[in-house]
């Protein structure tokens, strides 16, 4: 192994996303059901934050959590936002058997319990769990369109506006079969401190949804406008990391 391969295996061991191979996923009787708690009081905010749009949702207390499955204690739901692609051909940052799927949903939790904040979680290896829920195109989605209806008010970048009473667990998939695995960010600065949930059920989204997305830009007000029109990271190397289901 050359030395920058040697380098390159020890300073990032586990990045996302990556390929899930099912044939090489191991299922663990030990992994326990998903508890998913998420309190529609606890939306707050939409924001474009120019490479996507976050939903916000009030993280200074435990009102909407997960726990249980692969995590020790609970983390608090913080914000969720997608990956898209540019066409419906690509977009979701997990693929699986090499299959890409159109769009992806994060949904973005931090250890509350072990960490003050959630910049400090970032800096643990158990420090932050991201629900990925895989989108596949299919029938309209209404709560997605509760969210298309109040993009126009958040058009360019760094705005943001009101976005209550949005219940986010309507957005999950009813079979909660889940693979997990160690991982990372997957935008900068990539640090190595997510605890990956990836639901095996995708859930429908139609592509005129998906096209407003696309249409959100990823310029402020003042700058000559230019769209957001893809956000997925390309998979990355396994490494020595083996996925584990919940199902067999
Ligand atoms: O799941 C992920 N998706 C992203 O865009 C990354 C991220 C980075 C910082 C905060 C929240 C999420 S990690
Ligand atoms: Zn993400």
């Amino acid at each position: 192994m050359g030395a920058s391969t040697s380098r390159h295996r020890q300073c990032r061991p586990r990045q996302s996303p990556i390929n899930i191979y099912t044939k090489k996923v191991r299922y663990d009787s030990s992994l326990k059901p998903l508890y998913i708690y998420y309190d529609p009081k606890s939306s707050q905010r939409l924001v474009n934050v120019g490479h996507c749009f976050n939903v916000e949702f009030e993280d200074t207390n435990d009102k909407s959590v997960v726990s249980d499955g692969p995590l020790v204690g609970y983390y608090r739901l913080r914000q969720c936002h997608f990956h898209w692609g540019a066409s419906d051909k690509d977009g979701s940052e997990h693929v699986i058997d090499g299959l890409e799927y159109p769009a992806e949903l994060h949904i973005v939790h931090w250890n509350a319990q072990k960490y003050p904040t959630f910049d400090e979680a970032l800096e643990h290896p158990d420090g932050v769990a991201v629900i990925g829920v895989l989108l596949k195109i299919g029938e309209t989605n209404p709560l997605i369109q509760s969210i298309i209806d109040s993009l126009d008010q958040v058009k360019e970048k760094n705005k943001e506006c009101p976005f209550t009473q949005f219940d986010l667990s309507s957005l999950l998939p009813n079979d909660r079969n889940y693979w997990t695995y160690q991982g990372s960010l997957t935008t900068t600065p990539y640090l190595e401190c997510v605890t990956w949930i990836i639901f095996q059920e995708a859930i429908p989204i139609d592509s005129d949804q998906l096209q407003h997305f696309r249409s959100l830009h990823c310029t402020s007000e003042a700058e000559d406008p230019a769209f957001i029109l893809e956000n997925h990271r390309a998979i990355q190397p396994i490494e020595a990391r083996v996925v584990r289901s919940s199902f067999k």
